[in-house]
């Protein structure tokens, strides 16, 4: 998995059309969206992923929980991005994995959104700009990566 974390002012989106045949179903008040004070979590689920969901799954809340307590913010968007690998992982299981990793933050406290899957969507953020408001994971089954 690949991720990009940004911590921004805020992020924003808006649904604007289907980038898969099957996207995720979603309701009216889901195609729009905002959190202020925000770590967005970009993420790309890769191929390699699908070797151990699971394992992904508590490495990539382990580098968002450090990130986020680093930046000191409790709000998390997690957010699906096919655009940082070209070795993606096929939607259904990319789904599943980010829809845990939404899950358990939310368990540990955390004030979590998650953009609709399987959606073109136009999007604003703020980027704070500090010496931690741009970072860049990697993880893999079996080791964590870190760039
Ligand atoms: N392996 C994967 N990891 C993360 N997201 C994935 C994925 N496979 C499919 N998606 C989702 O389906 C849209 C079309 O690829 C993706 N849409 C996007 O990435 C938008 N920024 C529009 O391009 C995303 O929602």
């Amino acid at each position: 998995m690949r991720m990009l974390l940004i911590h921004s002012d805020y992020l924003e989106y808006e649904v604007k059309g289907k980038a898969l045949k099957k996207p995720e179903e979603i309701k009216e008040d889901q195609k729009i969206g905002k959190l202020d004070e925000v770590l967005a979590v970009f993420m790309s689920v890769e191929k390699v992923d699908e070797q151990n969901p699971d394992e992904v799954v508590d490495k990539a809340i382990k580098e968002i929980e450090d990130v986020a307590s680093q930046v000191k913010t409790k709000n998390i968007f997690v957010y699906p991005f096919a655009h940082l690998s070209s070795e993606l992982g096929s939607p259904e299981i990319a789904l599943k994995i980010l829809k845990k990793i939404e899950e358990k933050l939310k368990e540990k406290e955390y004030n979590v959104k998650r953009a609709p899957f399987g959606y073109y969507k136009a999007f604003k953020l703020s980027c704070k700009g500090h010496p931690l408001a741009e970072l860049s994971r990697t993880i893999v089954p079996g080791e964590a990566k870190k760039e």
